[in-house]
């Protein structure tokens, strides 16, 4: 059944008369730097989770100047506890929120490590045209220059912008707004971590007004899915490549349930010459599809890997998941897989 979330928040708790002339918007909480706090104004690291989603609206008291706020606390985890129960809440949350005539956007709050695989998620699993905004926070919210409250405030700026329809999930932090498609996690540490270095970005704060560089696009080789009657995901791992790697890894993979594997291979998909080996003879055992990634930053691995894995081209070890996941979890076949992938990138006779 599905996943029902109570709504914490209702318009009036936040102590503001609904205001009929300002646009509705959601703000879904998930956890991460955003909802922190540290000991002193000066911890950047070692702080711990301590804001719900009223305070996070309470902090950015501007946004209420814009919108009428609903909010929900989904989950309050670091962003590497997001799992398949809190990533389905979301999905299903959000595409309720967003059939409403009177909601204009949602914003997710999330931790920033792996916002870009919520945003990539909700990329593939809402199917609307209204903006669906993740936003984090590099900095805790008791840290000299808090990064958040802003990123915030520009987030619901985002959600309720109409040059925002029409572009998928957006990733927002440090005044840039990027694709969910393309857009990842480049520093650890840094306020400037959040861009996609080859497609780069879809546009920019100026004073707190989103400007866009181009018109609404869809990413070549999208795929959508509906997710309304998901309510498990199918499992799938990552396996990391480096020199002289564990051929091992292949079966204790599937031994441990993985429905698919993802390589982070090295270059354009590589790995030992006895790990080809193992994911051949497990691919032939189980049909299992193992997809062929890329641990570099960036670049694409083309479909040139043999029978026994499917190039992830574009796609990134972490998005290449996400798209299995979704894929084995609605049903559908190997040869299809090998096509959602396939049409992200130019095959090799273009
Ligand atoms: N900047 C952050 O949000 C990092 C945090 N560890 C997270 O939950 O992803």
């Amino acid at each position: 059944s599905p996943i029902d979330f109570p709504r914490l928040i209702v318009r009036q708790d936040i102590e503001t008369p609904i205001n009929a002339s300002l646009p509705n918007v959601t703000i879904l909480a998930t956890g991460g730097t955003i909802a922190s706090k540290g000991s002193t104004n000066t911890q950047t690291t070692g702080y711990s989770i301590g804001l719900g989603v009223q305070d996070l609206i309470e902090a950015v008291p501007e946004i209420l100047n814009i919108s009428n706020i609903a909010g929900y606390q989904v989950s309050n985890v670091g962003s590497g506890s997001i799992n398949e129960t809190i990533s389905l809440a979301l999905a299903h949350i959000i595409s309720k929120e967003l059939a409403k005539d009177e909601v204009s956007g949602v914003v997710i709050t999330h931790g920033t490590d792996t916002l870009e695989e919520t945003a990539f998620f909700m990329n593939l699993a809402i199917n609307s045209s209204k903006p669906v905004v993740c936003v984090g926070a590099m900095r805790p919210s008791t840290a000299l220059s808090a990064d958040g409250p802003l990123n915030l405030y520009q987030a619901v700026t985002l959600a309720i912008s109409p040059n925002a329809k029409g572009r998928g999930a957006m990733i927002t932090l440090n005044d840039r707004i990027g694709s969910a498609f393309y857009t990842t996690k480049n520093n650890a540490n840094s306020i400037d971590t959040f861009y996609s270095m080859e497609a780069g970005q879809l546009g920019f704060f100026i004073n707190q007004v989103p400007f866009f560089f181009y018109e609404p696009a869809v990413p070549i080789g999208h795929t959508s899915f509906d997710l309304t009657n998901v309510n498990d995901l199918a499992q799938v791992d990552i396996l990391y490549a480096h020199q002289d790697m564990d051929p091992g890894l292949v079966n204790a993979s599937i031994a441990g349930g993985a429905d698919g594997l993802v390589i982070a291979g090295v270059g354009a998909g590589g790995t030992s010459s006895k790990f080809a080996v193992a994911m051949e003879e497990a691919y032939n055992a189980t049909g299992i599809p193992i997809v062929s990634s890329h641990r570099s930053a960036d670049g694409f691995v083309p479909g040139d890997e043999g029978d026994f894995t499917i190039a992830s081209g574009f796609y990134n070890p972490q998005k290449a998941r996400i798209l299995l996941q979704l894929a084995l979890s609605t049903g559908m076949g190997y040869d299809d897989i090998k096509g959602i992938f396939a049409k992200s990138y130019p095959s090799p006779s273009a």
